[in-house]
């Protein structure tokens, strides 16, 4: 424990952003750099507990991460006073969670969130790692700023001007990261948790990301609130997902592939970023 409480004197603390098990997020001011961080303050583990594994885990992740415009940034983690802190980048927009409450995403939206989403657990993969916990709560938003001038219309844009997005989604809180061949494994939340992992079948630990993926784009398009037990928690593992009419015939094929009860028939990220519903343009 360093005794020079470095949360207090190096930050300005604004606003308590998110409370639970694991300790309170706020979003701080660095005095130093004046840029805004969440913070995560949570009781320091029981030296060689689980927990102190978990929050190990969580650091390494992000040391080994780095930067990735779709995984949310880490800057810092110290302990002090019996508290561990880490400093990671702040995002603006809220989470999934908080967006899904103001009602379902719209396809182009549910497109942004699945383009930006698979570009995250592509890298997340290709550093042979998994994620482990992908759901809405742990998708953070950042607004992006606006690209085009508000007066931009100056009459000479043509009508297939881009759209810019409006949001970037990011994969945050890495406390279930393992790797891929790991025999640690610690459970996500079991609402996206495919069947084989609950058997303990870490075999193909990268589809778990895809299906835990597949019922967060699922619950955003209006499918939720999903089971956490009981005979409709089977039935979605045996393939058994509702249709969900307000989106396309292509959509809900997807996610009837990313929820498949055979992990290797599920898309990887990598196939996932490649997919024609991403890329309209090629299927003239
Ligand atoms: C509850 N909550 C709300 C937010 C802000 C959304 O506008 C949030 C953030 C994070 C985290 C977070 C998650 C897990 C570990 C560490 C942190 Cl700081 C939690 C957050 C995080 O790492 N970055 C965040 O913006």
């Amino acid at each position: 424990d360093s005794n020079i409480p470095r949360y207090s004197v190096e930050f300005v603390e604004q606003e308590v952003i998110g409370r639970g098990s694991f300790g309170e997020v706020s979003r701080c001011v660095n005095k130093l750099d004046g840029c805004v961080y969440a913070l995560k303050r949570s009781l320091r583990p029981v030296a060689g507990s689980a927990a102190e594994r978990n929050a190990l885990t969580e650091v390494y992740a992000h040391a080994v991460l780095g930067m990735h415009p779709h995984v949310v940034r880490y800057y810092s983690a110290w302990a002090e006073d019996g508290h561990m802190i880490i400093q990671n980048e702040y995002c603006d927009g809220g989470s999934l969670q908080q967006m899904m409450e103001a009602g379902p995403l719209p396809e182009p939206e549910l497109l942004l969130l699945l383009a930006h989403i698979a570009e995250g657990l592509a890298y997340i993969h290709s550093r042979q790692l998994v994620h482990m916990d992908v759901k809405p709560g742990n998708i953070f938003v950042c607004r992006a700023e606006q690209f085009t001038a508000p007066d931009s219309d100056d009459g000479y844009d043509d009508d297939d001007t881009p759209q810019h997005p409006q949001h970037i989604y990011k994969l945050g809180d890495l406390g279930h990261v393992t790797c891929v061949s790991s025999p640690l494994v610690e459970e996500g939340d079991c609402r996206y948790l495919p069947k084989e992992v609950l058997q303990e079948d870490f075999t193909h630990l990268t589809k778990a990301d895809i299906f835990a993926f597949g019922l967060t784009l699922f619950e955003a398009g209006g499918g939720g609130p999903l089971p956490k037990n009981g005979q409709q928690w089977h039935d979605i593992r045996d393939g058994k997902l509702p249709h969900l009419p307000n989106l396309s015939k292509e959509f809900n094929e997807l996610l009837k592939k990313m929820v498949d009860p055979e992990p290797m028939l599920r898309p990887s990220a990598a196939r996932l970023r490649r997919h024609a519903l991403l890329h309209p343009a090629g299927n003239k």
